[in-house]
């Protein structure tokens, strides 16, 4: 006999957040896809602009209504810009919806810090402690039966993954820690901007937000929480032409003689029965291909005897483990199912 589905709602559902959401969801066996919404749209058939999600069984749009929502949905996402999630996320979880929200409305704690770095008006204090920080390898168990998370940042999933193990064990100094990172243009979503179009990002490789990147004090935040103590970092992104893709790269010093072979046993032992984690055995490194359209991070390590330093790779794929492949993490996990249900896709090779 089939289980009762959840029924599940996506609001964004026409950015790359929520296609990419939709994508995985069809294929999940415990969810109905009940509505996709769009606050532009309304009305239309999706297929009108994604002819390949003709399969969908709702086809036409719907407009953001929160009562009508909460009529036909138990679970909402929330693919929206920040922002919109910080105003539209409370009157969702008013009329009783469970929320996942991908934006970065909710995750930094302090509201001065948030305005500080997002330059808008933060979210009621009320709702930023309710959320759930869901990073599910380190807060899994604060995601189970919980009714509200905040999805984390790609860049922020792909670096904590990265660090955290070897932050909670004192084997870095926090003290010491830059963060260079790379994403590719779908990770500035769908829409056009001189920024990310083709002319301007084909053969080229751009820095940017550097010291300024809203990333920053969502790492810093879960970082000082591993490591028991206030740490700050060096952090900086840039664009790179391709589609999907994360790579972080991490230099810390060592404090202590630890080997790359240390390192990978450190991880694994971390991990073990994180699915979504894969660590490189010694002196091997992950690239984004590997990852690319699927919910792992792969993590792999160099350690540097002349300068005692380590230098630690990750790399997700931005739109799955550092979005909408996450946030399905979580709702897995906040249902009490199997954590990769609907998520046990390999990677797109070549
Ligand atoms: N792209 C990525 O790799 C990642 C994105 N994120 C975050 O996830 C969220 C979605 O990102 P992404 O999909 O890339 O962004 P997109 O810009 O591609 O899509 C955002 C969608 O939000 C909808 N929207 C805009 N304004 C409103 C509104 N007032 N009310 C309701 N819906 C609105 C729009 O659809 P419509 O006009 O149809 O309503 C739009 O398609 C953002 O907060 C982003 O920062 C997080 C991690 C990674
Ligand atoms: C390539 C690119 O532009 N990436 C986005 C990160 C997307 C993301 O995770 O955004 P939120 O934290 O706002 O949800 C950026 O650097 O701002």
């Amino acid at each position: 006999m089939e289980t009762v589905k959840v029924k599940v709602a996506i609001i964004g559902s026409t950015g790359y957040g929520g296609v990419e959401l939709i994508r995985f969801l069809m294929g999940h066996p415990h969810v109905e896809i009940v509505s996709v919404i769009s606050s532009s749209s309304a009305g239309e058939p999706i297929a009108d602009g994604f002819p390949h999600l003709s399969e969908l069984m709702v086809q036409n749009l719907d407009g953001v209504d929160p009562q009508e929502i909460a009529e036909k949905a138990d679970v909402v996402f929330t693919a929206t810009p920040s922002g919109v999630s910080s105003k539209l996320v409370p009157q969702l979880l008013e009329v009783g919806l469970r929320v996942i929200d991908l934006s970065g409305d909710f995750r930094i704690k302090d509201r001065s810090e948030y305005e500080a770095w997002y330059k808008h008006e933060a979210a009621e204090q009320k709702w930023l402690d309710k959320a759930i920080y869901g990073l599910c390898e380190i807060n899994g168990d604060l995601v189970i039966g919980s009714s509200f998370i905040s999805n984390p940042g790609c860049y922020s999933t792909t670096t904590l993954l990265g660090l955290i193990p070897a932050l909670n064990a004192g084997w870095i100094d926090p003290a010491s820690i830059i963060i260079d990172a790379k994403s590719g243009v779908s990770g500035a979503g769908r829409g056009t901007s001189l920024t990310t179009h083709y002319a301007e990002m084909n053969e080229n490789m751009k820095v940017y937000k550097v010291n300024k990147h809203q990333h920053i004090p969502e790492i810093e935040q879960e970082l000082s929480l591993a490591a028991g103590n206030p740490v700050t970092v060096t952090f900086t992104t840039h664009l790179v032409p391709m589609t999907r893709g994360i790579m972080s790269t991490m230099y810390a010093k060592l404090q202590g003689d630890y080997t790359e072979e240390g390192l990978v046993s450190l991880y694994r032992e971390f991990y073990a029965g994180r699915p979504f984690v894969r660590i490189r055995e010694a002196g091997k490194w992950p690239a984004t291909k590997e990852v690319f359209g699927s919910n792992y991070c792969d993590i792999g390590f160099s350690v540097d005897e002349r300068t005692g330093r380590v230098t630690i790779i990750a790399v997700t794929d931005n739109v799955v483990k550092g979005a909408a492949g996450q946030a399905i993490q979580n709702l897995n996990l906040m249902m009490g199912w199997d954590e990769t249900t609907g998520l046990k896709l390999s990677p797109v090779y070549p």
